[in-house]
């Protein structure tokens, strides 16, 4: 469907996509935007000069997106330094920055879309994806320039439900965290998490211990502005996280959950003639290694443990040295990815034990970036140590892979929560890092509790398949975002 402007022309909609620009954001916005391609919808997608500049050079996303009529990538500056660091707790500059510098240059560029955000057969942006995190900022443009606005979190529905929460949890004197107060303290003001929460399960920016922290304040803003967008997307599906759906919908009444988007895309890819002599390939910002699946074909079934913490965490010498004493002493076969930028720099002694040198030899094996799905995937995969990030965990739960937590920042000590305690898919280690717990809880996902693991991430991966397939709660869900996206397109035109 197309929509008519002033002048009585018809052109196609175009969707502007606007992710925050690291990898578990960029990933996903990426799955949506080729499922809205294969649906015929227009996409200009906007990075940051820094994460195109690395997608350029390490995923063939232009070849692949080229496939889809209409498809553009666009850049924007982060605000920062080339050389800024762009990771670990740095990221929280990049969020400053950004909400700082980027919304007269957007909206510069929204105002004169016709030359610099769309094409010829769809010149101007009729309806804007902006990442959740850019809520204030995405609902400031899309008012100013009367263009609908939806947010697409890319965080778990648990984690958003908490920093919607915030407000209540200060009221009910539950926040701010005490000097020195235990940690197992209950927090009881988040509805539907009244039995399990601890202050050691909230996300990292609300366990602090002034009620007036920036960054509380900041997540609460921001998600608290998805009530205002017109609709909110969500990377989860129902028969996982839907009481915690219904619980945000009070608020946020248009929801589209209409994940796990790898897999979705996926089974759309699949069904779709025209692409369907390609395989879907990746969106990494970092140069993948895909060496180990050859050492993986080697392993025997199941004996593997996957190690990885995604793409932001920084780790000091010390913590890594634990995780790697305890693999190595869980005497388990073990893949592990030490991103380049993973360990903080420190000085000091730099010399890696013989025995470790020795066992990895035989049993291990170090890489810097994997590519993860296929990992995850193989016969040879047993387990997965990770920091729960959201992709990681749907993408483990697809995988039928179990889970050992351990959580770094954000979204992650909650997630870990969940997999252990109310989805039972994992164990959670928390932010506790100790060869001797590493050991212990590797040998028990691996040996004594495998049955119990594999009865449940069996019966958690069948409902995802069923969510993405026809018929399912994310398939029709996306069919009507689709079609929503026509209609509010109609009728918009020229800025
Ligand atoms: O060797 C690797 C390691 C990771 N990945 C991929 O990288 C992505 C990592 O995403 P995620 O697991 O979500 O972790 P982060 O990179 O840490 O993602 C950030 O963004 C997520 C979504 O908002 C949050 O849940 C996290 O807490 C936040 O740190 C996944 O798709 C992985 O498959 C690879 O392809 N190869
Ligand atoms: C650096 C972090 C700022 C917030 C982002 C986020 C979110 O709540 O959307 C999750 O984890 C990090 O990627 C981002």
């Amino acid at each position: 469907m197309a929509h008519q402007t002033a002048t009585g022309q018809n052109f196609p909609p175009r969707v502007l996509i606007f992710p925050f620009p690291a990898q578990g954001h960029v990933n996903c916005m990426l799955q949506l935007a080729e499922l809205l391609g294969l649906a015929g919808i227009h996409v200009t997608f906007l990075n940051t000069n820094h994460v195109h500049r690395r997608l350029l050079q390490h995923a063939d996303i232009q070849a692949r997106f080229a496939a889809y009529p209409g498809f553009l990538f666009r850049t924007i500056s982060d605000g920062l330094p080339e050389d800024d660091p762009r990771s670990g707790n740095e990221m929280r500059y990049v969020l400053r920055s950004m909400l700082e510098t980027t919304k007269p240059v957007l909206k510069d560029m929204l105002s004169t879309c016709g030359d610099i955000l769309g094409s010829d057969s769809s010149p101007y942006i009729t309806c804007i994806i902006a990442d959740g995190i850019f809520g204030s900022l995405a609902n400031e443009l899309g008012n100013e320039l009367n263009i609908p606005v939806i947010h697409f979190r890319t965080i778990s529905a648990c984690c958003f439900w908490i920093y919607f929460s915030v407000p209540d949890i200060i009221k009910a004197e539950e926040l701010p965290i005490r000097e020195k107060e235990d940690m197992d303290r209950m927090i009881r003001s988040v509805a539907g998490m009244e039995t399990f929460l601890r202050c050691r399960d909230l996300p990292s920016f609300c366990q602090v211990s002034d009620e007036r922290d920036p960054q509380l304040h900041l997540v609460a803003r921001e998600t608290r502005q998805s009530a205002r967008a017109q609709s909110l997307i969500l990377n989860t599906y129902e028969d996982l996280e839907g009481p915690l759906v219904s619980h945000i919908r009070t608020h946020c009444p248009k929801i589209y959950t209409i994940g796990p988007l790898h897999a979705h895309l996926k089974v759309r890819l699949a069904k779709n003639v025209s692409t369907s002599t390609y395989t879907p390939s990746s969106n990494s910002i970092f140069e993948v290694d895909g060496r180990c699946m050859a050492w993986l074909d080697s392993q025997p079934f199941k004996s593997v443990i996957y190690v990885s913490f995604g793409s932001i965490t920084v780790m000091k010498r010390d913590t890594l040295m634990e995780f790697w004493h305890g693999l190595v002493n869980s005497n388990k076969r073990f893949l592990w990815v030490v991103r380049p930028d993973m360990v903080a720099g420190e000085v000091g002694n730099n010399e890696i034990p013989a025995e470790l040198v020795a066992a990895t030899r035989e049993r291990g094996y170090l890489v810097g970036w994997v590519p993860q799905e296929e990992v995850l995937a193989h016969r040879a995969v047993g387990g997965f140590l990770t920091h729960s990030g959201w992709n990681s965990t749907l993408e483990s739960i697809v995988a039928e892979v179990p889970m050992i937590c351990w959580a770094y920042f954000a979204d992650q000590p909650i997630i870990s929560r969940y997999v252990g305690e109310v989805w039972k898919l994992g164990m959670d280690m928390k932010g506790v890092c100790d060869r001797k717990i590493v050991e212990k809880m590797v040998n028990d996902l691996m040996v004594e509790r495998r049955e119990d693991f594999a009865r449940s991430t069996a019966e958690m991966a069948r409902l995802a398949r069923k969510s993405v397939n026809e018929g399912g709660s994310s398939y029709c869900n996306l069919d009507r975002l689709i079609a929503d996206i026509r209609l509010t397109s109609m009728g918009k035109s020229a800025p």
